[in-house]
Order: structure tokens, then sequence, then C-alpha cells
């Protein structure tokens, strides 16, 4: 019930209880019934009383209720009409940005409309295109079926022509097989004429090859007998200049004296007809020098211990009347190699009989040239020096040419009565009295100068044999190494596997597939010898050859390159074995054994290798020149923190500071590099013995180690230099193919060390 109605309610009743009010009081006409009916009538009006009150009450809870509830209701509509208005308010703003997007939109559609109009005008072009191309393309897909079918029946016509000729053709085969069978029985006829034949041509041709060997000689005999004859005029004008100087008293010290005798060791040689050292066939590859070495075998000629018991006479002659004196120098070795040189010189100074500065004491029959050299010091001493100074100045050094002649040995040979040197102290002085400077000057010597006169092949030739299907990375090191320092051309002779792959990794490298692959089919003795039969041939065109990087040790590869090796001893090449080669020299030293062109260039563990098979203690301090003496020839390189290099005469060490990185194939660099300085001592031999015989080419002249020794030592200098170059560019990643990449600036940078006029 609304509140209205329920309060118009109470009024009425309110006015219903307010109108007994007016009523006359009953009481007082009659109080009994009047208190009777007024008992009746309180009863009677108290009892709607008591239920309008209870009304009343019940209506009054409704009307607070009711109010409570207007009042939540009221609170309600208010908190209502604020999210209204703040309702509204975020609509009027939503309203304003719509409307701005709206507008946005409407400006977006416009440009849209635009470009679909013209994108609509664009399609209509294009749709006239298409059909005035479709029209095209209509009429002539007509003209092309008209092609086609033409083409068809023309194939059809061919096909029929085909099918007549094959039938003739099947005839024609069948009448040529017939015949082939005939041939090849006529065929096989006259192989058996030819094998014949051929075997007939190849006696004649060994007995032609007897005839041309025999002529070769001859020819051979008389080169070495002009190179002799020049040799010794060359010697002999030194001797003359040298000689001169001491007859005039122009040789004030012991220095100068000493180069003087120097010239009387060099003409101890071998005389024409003898052979040569160090090359069995008696062909040279050292061209004049090796004709002009010593008789005696190289390592007697390396230490003091071991020098040639040959006889020297130094006679003056006597003064002719217009003043001039002479001096008679005989050289005698034991084998009666003998060169005399005579001189005549202007006397400067000094009166008739006597000459200055030279020995006057005649040497007795066979005097050794240790004691007439020590006799003839003492008696320089003793007129020139006092007894104080002679004792401070300690051992005389003098030199005399060795193995092939171009290098000079040296020999410590004792002056006045001090004893004899031991072999080992003999190669320990040796070391100490090679400085680094004579070292560095004759590397120099050996780089080859670069002139534009030169032509494709001067600057040296390298063949590298190696290389297999595991390993290919070894000899292209190699061989490439050759090539950075300097060489011209670089070979590499490995099984077809490999072949393909080196020639890869660069189109410098001349590879041939030459060595055997026990896959290729045959029998092994075949197969051996064809690869030999292949590879021999090319090594006359080589200055050096390599022998082992990446080799592997499959047998018959091993067999072959043994076979490859005992043909380049017979070409007297330089050989440097290293790696796997190493390891075939261990099966079979004898291809080394004896052979003074080698150079073999073993790890740590190569070298313990080595030791064991040749019974030598690896760990002894002797163990280097004990496996030198037992191979009697070949240079050995020991590669380590140190490099040493020996021939059973001395010992070289380099020192040079490499690299801490032990990457693989640096061992492979370093005997590319050596086979190359191998090639180059070779070359250069012929100009460079004329700076050697002049006798003032002093103690720092060629660094005093034979050709092969210096080489081995270069090749060691260079790849250790490159080596500490690389490691300072790649650090860590440096690898044997950074290495390649310095061994140029390092050629250029050593062939520098040495003064321009001195090359
Ligand atoms: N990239 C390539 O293709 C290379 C191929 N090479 C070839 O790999 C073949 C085998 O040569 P290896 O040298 O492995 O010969 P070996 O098979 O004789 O192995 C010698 C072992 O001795 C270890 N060794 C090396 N120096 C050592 C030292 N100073 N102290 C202690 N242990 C040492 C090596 O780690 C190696 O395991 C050769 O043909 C070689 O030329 C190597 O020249 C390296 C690079
Ligand atoms: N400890 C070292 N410190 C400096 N240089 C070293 C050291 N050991 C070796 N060399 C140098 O590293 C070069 C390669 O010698 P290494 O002993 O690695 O030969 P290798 O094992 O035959 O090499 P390869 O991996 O090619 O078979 C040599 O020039 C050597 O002088």
């Amino acid at each position: 019930m609304p509140a209205t109605e329920l309060l118009d309610e109470l009024r009425s009743i309110q006015a219903l209880l307010g109108t007994g009010a007016g009523r006359p009081r009953p009481e007082a006409a009659n109080p009994a019934s009047f208190a009777a009916l007024q008992h009746a009538s309180e009863e009677e009006e108290d009892a709607p009383r008591a239920r309008k009150s209870a009304q009343v009450q019940e209506l009054e809870r409704t009307v607070a209720s009711l109010r409570h509830n207007c009042q939540a209701r009221d609170e309600q509509r208010f908190e209502l009409e604020a999210a209204l208005a703040a309702a509204r308010r975020d609509g009027e703003v939503a309203v304003g940005r719509l409307q701005g997007e709206l507008s946005s939109k409407q400006e977006e559609c416009g440009q849209l409309a635009s470009m679909i109009l013209q994108q609509q005008q664009e399609l209509e072009a294009l749709q006239s295109n298409l059909q005035h191309n479709a029209q095209q393309a209509e009429e002539s897909g007509k003209a092309t079926t008209a092609s086609i079918s033409q083409l068809q029946q023309a194939a059809a016509e061919w096909r029929r022509q085909g099918e007549d000729s094959l039938e003739a053709l099947t005839a024609e085969r069948r009448r040529s097989a017939a015949l082939q069978q005939r041939l090849y029985q006529q065929t096989q006829a006259l192989q058996a004429e030819v094998a014949e034949q051929r075997q007939q041509r190849q006696s004649a041709e060994a007995e032609l090859a007897k005839l041309r060997a025999a002529m070769e000689g001859c020819a051979g005999d008389q080169a070495s007998l002009v190179a002799e004859l020049r040799r010794r005029l060359s010697l002999e004008r030194s001797w003359r200049k040298a000689v001169g100087r001491w007859l005039r008293g122009e040789v004030h010290t012991r220095g100068e004296l000493e180069r003087v005798l120097l010239n009387v060791g060099a003409a101890v040689r071998c005389g024409p007809g003898e052979q040569p050292l160090g090359c069995p066939e008696g062909r040279s590859r050292w061209g004049q020098q090796q004709a002009a070495a010593p008789a005696l075998p190289p390592r007697r000629m390396a230490g003091a211990q071991q020098v040639p018991d040959a006889t020297v006479h130094v006679e003056d002659t006597p003064l002719a009347n217009d003043g001039a004196g002479g001096v008679r120098i005989t050289v005698r070795s034991p084998r009666a190699h003998t060169i005399s040189v005579s001189s005549t010189v202007e006397a400067s100074s000094g009166s008739p009989g006597h000459v200055h500065g030279g020995s006057t004491a005649k040497a007795a029959p066979n005097t050794s040239w240790r004691q007439h050299f020590q006799a003839t010091m003492k008696a320089f001493d003793e007129r020139n020096k006092s007894a104080e100074q002679h004792a401070a100045r300690g051992p005389l050094r003098c030199y005399m040419m060795r193995k092939h002649g171009r290098l000079p040995a040296r020999l410590s040979v004792l002056s006045g009565s001090q004893p004899a040197a031991k072999p080992e102290a003999t190669a320990a002085a040796a070391m100490s009295t090679l400085t680094k400077r004579d070292l560095l000057e004759g590397v120099a010597r050996l780089v080859p100068d670069l002139a534009p006169t030169k032509y494709k092949g001067q600057a040296g030739k390298i063949a590298v044999i190696g290389g297999s299907r595991e390993y290919t990375g070894a000899p292209f090191f190699a061989a490439m190494a050759a090539l950075k320092i300097g060489a011209d051309l670089s070979h590499v002779f490995c099984t077809e596997g490999a072949a393909t792959v080196i020639k890869g990794y660069s189109p410098e490298l001349i590879v041939h597939p030459y060595l055997p692959d026990a896959r290729d089919g045959g029998s092994a003795a075949e197969l051996r010898q064809r690869a030999v039969e292949a590879i021999e041939p090319w090594l006359d065109r080589f200055d050096a050859v390599l022998v082992g990087p990446g080799l592997g040790r499959d047998p018959l590869v091993l067999d072959t390159v043994a076979e490859v090796m005992r043909a380049v001893r017979r070409r007297c090449l330089p050989m440097v074995v290293d790696a796997d080669g190493l390891w075939l020299v261990n099966q079979h030293p004898s291809l080394v054994s004896g052979y003074p062109n080698a150079v073999l260039t073993p790890n740590k563990v190569e070298f313990q290798r080595l030791a064991d098979k040749l019974g030598v203690a690896a760990d002894n301090q002797s163990a280097l020149q004990d496996i030198c003496r037992s191979l009697d020839g070949p240079v050995i390189v020991r590669k380590g923190a140190a490099d040493a290099v020996a021939d059973g005469g001395c010992v070289v060490e380099c020192d040079e500071e490499g690299s801490p990185r032990r990457a693989g194939g640096q061992g492979d660099v370093l005997s590319g590099c050596i086979a190359t300085y191998a090639a180059w001592a070779q070359r250069a031999g012929g100009a460079r013995k004329e700076q050697l015989h002049a006798g003032d080419s002093g103690a720092g002249g060629d660094a005093g180690l034979p050709p092969l020794m210096l080489a081995a030592y270069a090749g060691c200098l260079t790849t250790r230099r490159a080596s500490q170059r690389a490691f300072a560019k790649q650090r860590r990643s440096m690898g044997a193919t950074d290495l390649l990449a310095e061994l140029g600036a390092v050629a250029d940078e050593l062939a520098d060390e040495l003064p321009s006029e001195g090359r």
C-alpha cells in the first residue's frame, strides 16, 4: 500500500478516535447500567481500539521502514545521478574522439575511393590489353597448331625412313661383326710378332743406353776437366794476390796470415778424373763444386781431429836480379791429390834472399798439415809478437773447403804446444764460434735476387712426394711453403684420391696423381712399376725433392716411394725427408745412409724412432751427432723448442723465437722451406764459389757451413719467424695456413739482412 493511502487511513482512524470527545457522558444517566454499559462499552470500545492501536503501531513501523527505504532510494538516486553525470561526460569525450576518428576515416575513405577509381581505370586498360593479347595468342596458336601438324607429318615420314635404315644397319653390323672376328685373329698374330720385335728393340735400346752413358761420361769428364782448370786459374789468381801481400810485407796480423792460409787450405781438391764425394754414381748435381770436392770423406774434414793428413810445402824462391821474388806452395794429400802453385811477385822491400812475413821453414816430407801450420804460425808469432800476447790470443782457426767445395768447414787448429781437442769438444767449439750474424749473412746469400732478366724456374723447382686419401693438407702446406718463400714451381706427386682435393686448394700447384692405390687393380709389382715409370722422368726437372708429407703408410705406396728415393739419389738431387718419409727411412735406413745430399727433419717422436732403430740413446747429449755418424752423410734437423741442425761434423742451433702454438702442418711448412733453400744453395753454387775462394770473405762470409746445413738452418729460421708473426696476429687460432701468409715477408726480411754490396 502506498504511504499516502496509509497516511489517509491513519488520519481517518485518528479522526475516528477524536469523535468520542463530543458525546454526552453516559454515567450521568444511569450509573449502574452506565457502569455496566460503561464496562460493556469500555469492553466494546477497548477491543477495536486495541486492534486499531496495534494496527497503528504496525502502520507506524511500516511507515518508518518506508521512510528508511525512501531515504536509501534517494541516496541511490543521488549516486545514480552522479554516475550518470560522469558517464555523460565520458560519453561526450568519447563522442568527440570518435568524431575525430570518423573524420580521419572519412578522409582515408576519400583517398581509397580515389585510388580505387584509379585502379579501376588501370584495370580497364589492362583488360583491354589482355583482350588484345588474347586475340594475338589465339591467332599465333592457330599458326602453331598448323606447323605442329606439319612437323608430325614430317616426323612420321622420318620414322618410316629410320626404320628402313635401322634394318639396313643391323644387317651391316652382322657383317662387320664377322669381319671383326677375322681381324681379331689377325691382330693376335701381329701382336705376337710385335712383342718379339719389342724384345729385340729393348735389347737394342739397352745397348744404345750403354753407349750413350759412355758418351755422357766422356762429356762429363771433359766438362769437369775444364771446370777444374777454371777453378785452378781462379784459385791461382787469389793465391797470387794473397801471397803477394805476404811477400810485400803487408801481412801484419795473425788474421791476415790466416786468410793467406785459407787459400792454402783451399788447394786440397780432388784432381780431374777423381770420383767426387757424396755422389755414388759420380755425376754431380753440384756442378763445379762437387767436381772440386776434397777426396776425403766429409766427416773426416769436419773437426780438428780430422784434419786431412796433407802436407804443405811453402818454399821461397831466390829473388831475381830485377828484385822480383817468388814463393812455391805445394799441398799434398795422402791420396796424392796434389796441387802446386808457383807465384812470382814483386818484392816491395827486403834484402835479397829474405821474404817479409813468409815462412822460410821448409816442411820435411810427410810433415802433416797441422804440424806445418803450427810451425808456420809459431815462426810468425816469434817474429812479430811477444809470448804473452800469443798466449792471450788462444786457438787459431783456419778454414778449409769441405764436401762440395763451396762452403768452408771450420777447423780448430791449435797453435803452439796446446793439446789437440777431442771430437765432441770440437763440435762444441764449432757451434760456439759461429755468430748469428755469420749465419744470417749466409742465409741472406741463399735467397735469390729478383731480377727482370731471370726466367721461370731459375728460382727453383721443387717436388713434394706425398699426399694420400687421409692427408691432403700436409703436401699442400709443404708445396705452398716453397712457392711462398720464392720457388718458381712446386709439384706434388700423390695418390689419385688426393690429387683433385689438393688441386682444389690451389691452382698454383702442379699435381700429379701418380702414386699407386691398391684399389686401382693389378698386382702390386705392376702398380709400383707403373708409378715409378710415371714419376722418374719428372725428377730430372727438379732442383730438390721433398719426400713424406701426408704420404701415409700404405706398403704399396711406401715401396714405390723407396724406388723413387733411389732414383733421386742416382741423380744426386737434394732430398728432404719428413713425416712418413722418415717412417720409411726407419724401415730402410739404407735409403739415406751415406747420402750427404739428404736432410732429415724428425720431430720428437720421429727422432726417438730413428734413435731406436739405429741403437742410439735418444736422450744422450750426443744423440744427434751419433745418429748423423751412424747414417754417415745426411744432415739432420732435430725439431723442438730449439731446432738443432747437424751433419756429424758440427751442430748449429736455431733458437729464433717461434710460437707457443703447435698446430699441425708447421713441420710441413718447415720441410717445404728447407727443400727450397737446398735448391737455391745448389743453384747459387757456381756464382758463389768465386766469393769463397777470393780469400777475403773472412769468418762471416758464408757462415762456415756446408750448403745443406745452411739450407736446413735457413728453413728453421724462416719457419720460426713466420710462426712468430702469425701467432702475434692470430693467437690461439693460428694454423699452418697463417704461417704460409707470413713466409714471403720473412724471406724478404732475411734477404735484406745482408748489405746490398754483399749479395
Ligand atoms: N693437415 C694435414 O693433412 C696434416 C697431415 N700430417 C700428416 O699426418 C701423417 C702422420 O703424422 P703424425 O705426426 O701424426 O705422425 P705419427 O703417426 O707418427 O704420430 C705421432 C704421434 O706423436 C704425437 N707427438 C707429436 N709430437 C710429439 C711430441 N713432441 N711429444 C710427444 N708426442 C708427440 C702426435 O700427437 C701423434 O699422436 C704424416 O703423413 C703427416 O705428414 C701432419 O703433417 C699434420 C697436418
Ligand atoms: N716447443 C717449440 N717451440 C717453438 N717452436 C717449436 C717447438 N716445437 C716445434 N717447433 C717448431 O715448429 C715447427 C714444426 O715442428 P713440429 O715438431 O710441430 O713438427 P711436426 O710434428 O713434424 O709437424 P707436422 O704437424 O707438420 O707433422 C718447426 O719449425 C719447429 O722449429
